[in-house]
């Protein structure tokens, strides 16, 4: 059973503007909304890759009736915590020259009640099949060490997790051991003390020495450059699939999505790595934060070009 976490969901509305004129007037040309946060667009690509999953985490306010309303039409199976206040709205901007702009908003306070109600939830799915997705920020009130707690908890009933996080939280996480993770370029050179300038020599040095110190199964996604998997020795790069881009928003959630599902179903590595290519290039094809089909990945998947690292 996949268990996906969303603390701090979000309706993504992703609005498209020519050129975003910073200080100045902007007429937005289209609009849209998606029932989002990473969890939930794990849990939207695994429901659209023919799996099934249960989506957590809390949910507040008229934003979170409209999340639960959306996940409920595509008959996915949900179970959140309700707290007092609004989830958050994040505001995305895409300019015609593919400049992606986001806003993310901090998301409402959580008691400490309902933190607690939460982890009681998540202990009673904990079991030796259940792999739990721990993606995203978390809202105030919730302290950095959650997901390493979290960890630590479903781990002593032998329980998997797939951790997607950045900051503090990532660090925290990582003490704790994650199964799986799928940092961004970003994610992992912040955490070495780097900026995105870092190469792709000293990423390899460092994906391998997170690797060695936590023994988890690594996908580093590196947007437009494509991907480096570190899964037990099978270590490969694949290039980015040439896909028309839409909006890229998303895209880390169905390559965490894709890890799941190959967890679930057992596929092999290369397997898994061809699954996490094509589900996160069919995700950029799609406007907002919207997961790609099934036969969109299906087509994908003969695409994936494997290089040994
Ligand atoms: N412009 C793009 N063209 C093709 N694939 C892309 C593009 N941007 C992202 N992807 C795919 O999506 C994956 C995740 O994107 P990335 O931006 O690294 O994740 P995140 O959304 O977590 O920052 C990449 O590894 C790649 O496979
Ligand atoms: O919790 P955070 O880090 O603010 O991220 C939330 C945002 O990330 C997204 O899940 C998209 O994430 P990715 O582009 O990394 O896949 C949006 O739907 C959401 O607005």
């Amino acid at each position: 059973m996949i268990i996906t976490v969303t603390m701090n969901p979000a309706v993504d509305k992703t609005v498209s503007v020519g050129t975003l004129a910073r200080g100045g007037l902007n007429r937005v040309r289209h609009v849209e909304y998606d029932a989002g946060g990473k969890g939930i667009n794990v849990s939207r690509t695994i429901r659209e890759l023919g799996s099934s999953s249960i989506a957590t985490g809390f949910l507040g306010g008229n934003n979170g009736r409209a999340i639960a309303a959306a996940l409920l039409e595509k008959e996915m199976e949900t179970d959140f915590v309700w707290v007092d206040g609004e989830t958050r709205t994040n505001t995305k901007i895409c300019e015609e020259n593919g400049a992606l702009t986001e806003l993310n908003e901090p998301g409402p306070f959580v008691s400490g009640e309902k933190q607690r109600e939460l982890l009681q939830k998540l202990e009673r799915y904990a079991k030796e099949d259940t792999l739990f997705v721990l993606s995203g920020s978390v809202p105030a009130g919730v302290k950095p060490d959650i997901y390493g707690n979290i960890i630590r908890m479903v781990h002593q009933k032998g329980a998997s997790v797939l951790l997607d996080a950045d900051g503090e939280l990532f660090k925290n996480a990582l003490a704790a051991g994650p199964d799986m993770m799928k940092p961004n370029r970003m994610e992992l050179a912040q955490y070495a003390g780097r900026d995105d300038r870092i190469s792709d020599e000293e990423l390899l040095k460092i994906a391998g020495a997170v690797q060695k110190q936590n023994a988890g199964k690594i996908a580093l996604s590196m947007g437009a450059d494509g991907a480096m998997f570190f899964l037990g020795d099978y270590r490969v790069k694949c290039p980015a699939l040439p896909v028309k881009v839409q909006s890229t928003v998303g895209a880390g959630d169905a390559m965490a999505a894709a890890l799941a599902c190959a967890w679930s179903a057992k596929c092999d590595v290369e397997e898994t790595v061809r699954l996490c290519m094509a589900a996160s290039a069919g995700a950029v094809t799609t406007t907002g934060t919207k997961p790609p089909s099934r036969e969109l990945v299906e087509n994908l998947l003969k695409q994936v070009v494997i290089e040994k690292l």
